[in-house]
């Protein structure tokens, strides 16, 4: 792969946040790449993914991202108008985005169940994650930067949207990023995996090393020994 292909990189990018540091953070991602990052509360997971996100500023380093635009997001707090429902939302999200997509987004509604009715306060955490996918997938996004979008969510449901996921990454050779604590996640979709411990990558390794959930918890209990 060259260069030309390198969508998302990093190098060496600081950022102190209160008392907490990110260190040196190296990282690369091209198309069809689908990256998790784990690693235990406070490592610095969703501030890292709020640097590539545009969100945060960097401190020093050198960092190469697509315009805002061009991303999608899904994290916790990008709720849409909770007082809304689909079908109100469906007349002003268009001016939201510069390349939203209505039939895309119809579509992924009906894929995924969500309620076109109810108001969107009234959605279960399952529903609302849906939505925050649907939405992050429906504007052409080349990157797509996604916290913790399996926590809380039932085995099915939690399949369902790594699938639409990894779908979507093959379709449009896009790229996504996800932070979680579940490794069956890391197993089940990424080809990637970026450890992180108080502020630094501490693992950066291709899933096809692991063969299961197993092997790459040995590994993590490994390291997590050694430091
Ligand atoms: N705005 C802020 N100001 C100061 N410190 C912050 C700020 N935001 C986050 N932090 C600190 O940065 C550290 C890393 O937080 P971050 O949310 O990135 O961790 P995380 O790996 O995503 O954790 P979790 O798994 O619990 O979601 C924590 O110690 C947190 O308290």
């Amino acid at each position: 792969m060259n260069d030309k292909n390198i969508i998302v990189q990093l190098d060496s990018v600081s950022k102190q946040m209160g008392e907490f540091c990110l260190h040196h953070i190296n990282l690369i991602a091209n198309p069809n790449d689908i990256i998790a990052i784990i690693g235990e509360n406070g490592a610095g997971k969703t501030t890292l993914l709020k640097i590539l996100s545009h969100l945060y500023s960097i401190d020093s380093g050198k960092i190469s991202l697509p315009p805002i635009h061009e991303m999608g997001f899904v994290f916790d707090s990008n709720h849409l108008h909770e007082a809304l429902s689909i079908k109100e939302i469906e007349r002003f999200i268009p001016y939201l985005f510069q390349k939203w997509d209505d039939a895309t987004f119809s579509d992924y509604i009906d894929k995924l169940e969500i309620p076109r009715e109810k108001a969107i306060k009234d959605f279960s955490k399952g529903m609302k994650t849906k939505l925050g996918i649907a939405v992050a997938l429906s504007h052409h996004a080349k990157v797509l930067l996604l916290d913790e979008i399996t926590s809380g969510l039932d085995p099915l449901i939690r399949d369902e949207v790594l699938t639409v996921i990894k779908d979507y990454v093959n379709q449009y050779s896009a790229i996504a990023i996800m932070t979680t604590h579940l490794l069956d996640d890391v197993i089940k979709i990424a080809n990637k995996v970026i450890v992180m411990n108080k502020g630094t990558i501490i693992l950066n390794q291709h899933v096809s090393e692991y063969r299961n959930t197993d092997s790459l918890e040995m590994k993590l209990k490994e390291i997590i020994a050694g430091k």
